[in-house]
């Protein structure tokens, strides 16, 4: 165990790369906090809130302190180290604690305290009370209806688990993102969009306003009404997430046409597999993908996949710098026909009910084939409410996730900058290197989300040395578990910002589980369900743990989940998410899938998929939960994974690791078998033995950049069989 805080002293600093004068400096602030016999959490919260730690110090002086101070902490106690901490003050300016301060004494009566002490029962009135809950948020996002819904919930037909949410309601989602001028806050000359293309990073940002937006989207939306596509008809984007594939989500469903979504990372047979499955007309795509001066041909793997027709974007300049085929049509070509309108720049959306399908996008394929998912217009209004309420996005917020249309975190992100008056940032280019962080602190990003990758590249490569992300209010962590130690260093960067980790599904459109303003954040932890969200942990035998119990098992979602889907295009929705699942309270409870750690203090960790659980000699335990451990028992480990695989002549599973070492490290598998054996052994199950590792250079990942267990297991399983056989 390392020092604990009050033994650190300015040697401990100044070997932590902190100069001489600044160490005896930051010793007798610590001092101060630990003569007053602060407890753990105290201490680091009065570090975080004096500024003692800056983004300029080196993360070993950041490390130094965060680890020092939970030196002793007992987490079966205590829950899990708490980073940060909301403030009465900060609280009531948040987009939830203003509700609850409006609505709070009513809804609540005497119960009513403030958003910070209230946040957990207002959380739980939100779940019971989705008709009072709901249209609050919907009064506060900028959606409307031509024809108002008749009620909030109908849950008359009983054969719809997940009951017909705002029935009768009549909107087209894509006219409510763009029209601003109806709200009071948001003009026409506001910022929609910025963005900057990889290269010019010592330019200013480009900028698109809210009326600039709209003249392109409905520009795109005429021109598409002057092809051969009937509407409902599906349309495919294939290319990087840049303000002309926003431009164009946004008119095809507005032009009432279905977005199908296809990451650009993909090849040509997966390619064909989306558009197959979608039936899709057409797809708009590049030339070619532009990444660190290099250009990776796009167009011509879209040829592959064999579509119909295809529009070409350049991905630099005015003119696609390839040979098209002839049914094919440049981006000029295709627009030059809208501009011969009399008004090219005015489109009548298409009004349409609100189950009517606006995306079909498809799931990362972490647990098996991806599945088709139809987004609704229900799924933007259920994830900009997400994002209200714990992003805490506000008018004038600017939020950057690099992503893709084909990620959920695509469409996500445009409908929560959209629908609550936000700019969304879009880099066009990688977000590995020191080019993205530069265009973060250009373009003032309020709102910075990742995945667990990233955030340990830019750590590890130190790319993002000397800039300045202190404009970021909070940072946001989606895909996988996220590591505490990156998470640190993300943190840090902003002044300890909170990084707000959200977890959920496509067929969601949204996370089932985040964390938020109002309560403490602990790294890698979820604080609640998201408002509205409830469910259960139930055990092998489908017995629910009660709520306020500490434990691990799968997690039940309550059926009633505004925005998920109802169907499926490729698989049996029933099937797939409530076949098999128990009963709580009367309800069928829909199935996720992910196995659900709830601390003391009623924090949640995700401990992967059910699919992923382990039985080691008897004991059901997680690859996360071993990752995490594996993950820092040497300095060599980049990543790990863990996986058990029954020998192919029966018995016990064995437990086995894959480990990626960091650049420049090399080490004995026999010796690190040894290490990693005895951190699992000291702190998680003395029991537990590894039986096999392996050093590969990198892992299979799904094309989102998600671990895959399975393809680790499947291989092992294979070499198990072959030497059972020798
Ligand atoms: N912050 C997070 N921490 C831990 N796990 C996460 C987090 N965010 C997402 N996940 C994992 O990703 C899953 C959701 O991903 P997605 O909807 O893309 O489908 P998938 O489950 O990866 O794909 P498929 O359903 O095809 O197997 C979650 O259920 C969870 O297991």
């Amino acid at each position: 165990m390392g020092k604990s805080i009050s033994e650190v002293g300015v040697e401990d600093m100044v070997g932590a790369g902190l100069g001489l004068e600044e160490a005896k400096d930051l010793e007798k602030e610590l001092k101060y906090a630990t003569i007053h016999g602060f407890g753990a959490n105290e201490v680091w919260r009065l570090i975080t809130a004096r500024k003692l730690l800056k983004p300029c110090h080196p993360h070993a002086l950041h490390q130094l302190l965060y680890y020092s101070v939970y030196s002793n902490y007992d987490e079966s106690v205590n829950g899990p180290p708490l980073y940060w901490f909301p403030s009465i003050h900060q609280s009531r300016r948040t987009n939830l604690g203003r509700l609850m301060e409006s609505h709070g004494p009513r809804l609540l009566g005497g119960s009513y305290k403030d958003p910070i002490t209230s946040f957990r029962l207002f959380h739980q009135f939100s779940v019971q009370h989705p008709e009072i809950y709901w249209p609050i948020v919907l009064n506060k996002l900028h959606v409307q209806f031509t024809m108002p819904p008749k009620c909030i919930l109908d849950t008359c037909d009983k054969s719809k688990h997940g009951g017909t949410w705002l029935p009768g309601a009549v909107l087209n989602v894509a006219d409510c993102c763009l029209k601003s001028s109806n709200y009071l806050k948001n003009r026409d000359d506001s910022v929609a969009i910025v963005w900057r293309d990889e290269g010019s990073d010592d330019h200013n940002v480009e900028c698109m306003t809210q009326k600039e937006l709209q003249e392109q989207v409905m520009l795109v939306a005429n021109a598409l009404d002057l092809m051969t596509f009937s509407k409902g008809d599906a349309i495919a984007i294939d290319m990087p997430m840049t303000a002309t594939a926003v431009i164009i989500y946004l008119a095809i469903v507005l032009a009432g046409f279905v977005v199908v979504s296809v990451a650009d990372s993909f090849a040509p047979k997966e390619i064909a597999t989306r558009l197959r499955i979608s039936q899709a007309k057409a797809i708009f795509t590049q030339d070619f993908i532009v990444r660190g001066r290099r250009r990776f041909p796009l167009y011509s793997r879209v040829v592959e996949a064999a579509p119909d027709k295809i529009i070409v974007i350049p991905a630099t300049g005015k003119d696609v710098a390839v040979q098209l085929r002839n049914q094919d049509l440049s981006w000029t070509t295709f627009l030059s026909n809208a501009y011969r309108l009399p008004r090219p720049n005015y489109y009548s959306p298409v009004y349409q009910p609100v189950d009517s399908v606006t995306n079909i996008l498809f799931s990362s394929g972490t647990t098996g084939e991806p599945k088709a998912i139809p987004w609704t217009q229900l799924s933007p209004i259920r994830c900009a409410a997400d994002s209200w309420a714990h992003l805490d996005i506000q008018t004038g917020d600017v939020f950057c996730w690099p992503t893709n249309l084909g990620w959920v975190m695509g469409p996500i992100l445009l409908y929560s900058c959209f629908l609550s008056g936000a700019t969304l940032a879009l880099y066009h280019g990688s977000p590995l290197g020191r080019g993205f962080g530069k265009f973060v602190q250009d373009a003032g990003v309020t709102l910075l989300g990742t995945v667990p990758s990233l955030v340990k590249a830019w750590k590890n490569t130190h790319c993002m040395e000397g800039l300045d992300w202190t404009q970021i209010k909070s940072f946001a962590s989606t895909g996988e578990a996220s590591s505490v130690d990156d998470d640190l260093w993300l943190s840090s960067r902003a002044f300890y910002k909170p990084v707000l980790e959200c977890c959920g599904g496509t067929e969601l459109a949204s996370s089932y589980i985040f964390g938020n303003l109002l309560q403490p954040q602990a790294f890698g932890a979820f604080s609640s369900a998201t408002m509205s969200t409830g469910f259960v942990i139930f055990d092998e035998n489908g017995v629910p743990y009660p709520d306020d119990q500490p434990c691990i098992g799968e997690v039940g979602l309550f059926p009633l989940y505004m925005g998920a889907t109802d169907r499926l295009l490729n698989a049996d929705h029933e099937e797939v998410y409530f076949k098999g699942m128990p009963m709580y309270k009367g309800m069928q409870l829909r199935r996720h899938g992910d196995i659900l750690k709830r601390t003391v203090g009623g924090y949640l960790m995700v401990q992967g998929r059910a699919d992923d659980t382990m039985n080691l000699g008897g004991i059901k335990t997680s690859s996360v939960e071993i990752e995490r451990v594996c993950n820092h028992a040497d300095e060599s480990v980049l990543e790990t994974a863990a996986i058990s695989v029954a020998p192919a002549d029966g018995g016990p599973e064995q437990l086995s690791i894959f480990v990626v070492l960091k650049k420049g490290f090399s080490i004995k598998p026999d010796v690190l078998k040894m290490i990693l054996s005895k951190a699992i052994q000291t702190d998680l199950n003395p029991l537990f033995k590894v039986s096999f590792v392996r050093i590969i250079p990198e892992f299979p990942r799904t094309a989102s950049n998600k671990l895959l267990r399975r393809v680790l297991r499947d291989q092992l399983k294979k070499e198990l069989q072959i030497h059972s056989r020798i």
